[in-house]
């Protein structure tokens, strides 16, 4: 053996045995973490494995490709947590040890009194690899607020209302699209179908593009969509599928398109910047924002774009597409899921439309374009957008816990440590806690109208000034696919085969959620679509 294998044996020696004192290093202070605290609330603790038996068990109860936010209200009700509203988890090496917050005031002191960070280390593994480092999603401090500051106008409802003539034209297409599917009897994917049509929809809000992906595939939406279907899957600990080696080449190379994409439309704009700046066109696009601060700071006269800003704001375009798609489309999905179980709600939603636009349900696209304010009026089809946000939340926040932050029992006085774990605000656990919701795995769309909400018990899009700064725009598209569709279509969804375990429901509810970076209708809800016979 020559000295140079010698010293490399050597050196990955010393690596391995540094990766295996930290490992147990870890294990042990995690453990005796979790164990040296009686009053901690959670699941029973192994002194090996923490809580993976426990989670192990509540898999075998619940379909194997379920959402984890699934999991958790029937850890809470198992383990005797639901009244507490909180519950530690230690799933460490799997997962980081988190702290789970399932009540609605302990939620709102995390989200709107200390205001925690969110925890880049849960986060990046997704949106990294799909929009990149310093998101306005997962950064935190300056470069967040920055962003945050220059989008916030973009995402107002007033000038959301000045872009519906633009949303209702690609509701079209997806109306034209369903009729053809509809009159042949088709089975179809239609998450598939709501998904290209909120691609289109945030194309069009963001970039000011007819990307037309409902018609035909676009080069950006398909790197990105290839870039979603090699994010590693959180269910499954196959090592191959978990650290496939081909996955940096493939995350390498969809980056490269979409950033190509995008920087080309960015330039375009750019060079297009005297016009739009001086236009005082009233419906701008969000790439403008962005480059209209930008100028501004400069002074307005400058020859190129710096190469710092320009990727920053490539970033931000990216990660608009990722949140501003897959929520919305799931929320559209899941509408048609539950009032096609529910013939008499469907009916009221059917009658409001009829007061609002006229029997004719081809007015709406015209009323909404001309008088964008119309949707106002639709109080039940809101009532429903809610229920479904309650009932299928298709994201949550995770935060990081800091050192001195507590979170505070207003019963008991309790105080929960925060520090070195994730924080989990999981609005699913508390949107089905009936202490705050009675009958909550019931589709009741009327509580919105009849009832009195309990104080930060809905919060689908979070709440304080992390709340997602598309809600507006996501009820605005919602309200409007509603209101060219409700009444044309009848759409079931299908039955699907049984995950690996053999068990198929949630609840009684057979089209539960699964993680697809958000969460989403098991298998994209393959549905039988009909025109409403009303229509035929
Ligand atoms: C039904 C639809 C939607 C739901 C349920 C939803 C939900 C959420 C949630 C739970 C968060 C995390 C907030 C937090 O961590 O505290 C979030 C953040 C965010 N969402 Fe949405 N979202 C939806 C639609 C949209 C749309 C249409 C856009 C459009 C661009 C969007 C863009 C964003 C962005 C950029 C953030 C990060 C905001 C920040 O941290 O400042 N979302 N959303």
């Amino acid at each position: 053996m020559d000295q140079l294998t010698r010293g490399l044996m050597y050196l990955a020696g010393v690596y391995v045995l540094q990766g295996t004192v930290r490992f147990f290093a870890n294990l042990y202070y995690w453990r005796h973490r979790f164990r040296s605290d009686p009053d901690m609330p959670q699941p029973p603790h192994h002194w090996l494995l923490g809580h993976l038996l426990v989670m192990a068990e509540i898999t075998k109860e619940l379909p194997l490709d379920v959402h984890p936010q699934v999991h958790l209200p029937f850890l809470l009700e198992k383990y005797g947590l639901k009244d507490k509203g909180v519950m530690y988890l230690d799933l460490w090496p799997i997962g980081k040890p988190m702290i789970v917050v399932a009540d609605p005031n302990l939620a709102h002191q995390a989200a709107q009194v200390h205001v925690l960070d969110k925890d880049n280390d849960a986060l990046d593994f997704v949106l990294k690899p799909l929009s990149g480092p310093d998101n306005l999603v997962s950064a935190s401090g300056q470069i967040w607020k920055f962003w945050r500051t220059i989008f916030n106008p973009g995402f107002a409802v007033q000038h959301l209302m000045t872009l519906v003539p633009g949303i209702v034209r690609d509701c079209e297409t997806f109306v034209e699209i369903m009729e053809k599917r509809a009159k042949k009897g088709e089975v179809i994917d239609l998450e598939k179908h709501t998904t290209c049509l909120t691609v289109d929809i945030i194309g069009r809000v963001v970039l000011d593009a007819e990307l037309n992906t409902q018609h035909k595939p676009h080069e950006l939406v398909e790197a990105f969509k290839s870039q979603i279907s090699w994010l590693p899957p959180v269910n499954s600990y196959n090592p191959w599928t978990r650290w496939h080696p081909f996955r940096p080449i493939m995350y390498w190379r969809n980056q490269r398109i979409m950033r190509r994409v995008l920087g080309d439309m960015l330039d375009r704009r750019f060079l297009q910047r005297d016009p739009m700046l001086s236009s005082g066109k009233r419906s701008k696009p969000i790439i403008d924002l962005a480059l209209e601060t930008y100028l501004k700071e400069k002074g307005g006269n400058i020859g190129s774009m710096d190469e710092e800003f320009r990727t920053n704001a490539i970033t931000q375009m990216l990660v608009f597409i990722f949140a501003g798609h897959d929520t919305t489309s799931s929320t559209i999905c899941y509408i048609f899921h539950q009032l096609s179980h529910h013939p008499e709600k469907m009916a009221r939603a059917r009658k409001e439309l009829n007061d609002i636009f006229g029997t004719d349900h081809a007015d709406a696209a015209r009323m909404l374009t001309e008088n964008p304010l119309l949707m106002n009026k639709m109080e039940y089809c809101t009532a429903i957008i809610r229920e479904i946000l309650r009932m299928y939340p298709p994201a949550s926040s995770v935060r990081a816990g800091a050192k001195g932050t507590y979170l505070k029992d207003p019963k008991t006085g309790e105080l929960y440590v925060t520090e070195g774990l994730t924080v989990w605000l999981a609005s699913l656990p508390v949107h089905v806690n009936d202490n705050y919701w009675d009958n909550p795995r019931e589709f009741l769309p009327e509580r919105w109208l009849e009832d009195e909400i309990p104080k930060d018990a809905w919060r689908p899009f979070e709440r304080g000034p992390r709340a997602c700064i598309g809600q507006e725009l996501a009820m605005i598209e919602t309200k409007v696919i509603m209101a060219l569709t409700l009444r044309r279509f009848d759409i079931e969804a299908q039955k699907q085969p049984p995950p690996a375990n053999g068990v198929n429901e949630v609840s009684g509810e057979h089209v539960y959620q699964v993680l697809a970076a958000s969460a989403k209708p098991k298998g994209g809800m393959p549905s039988v679509i009909k025109l409403a016979s009303r229509i035929i």
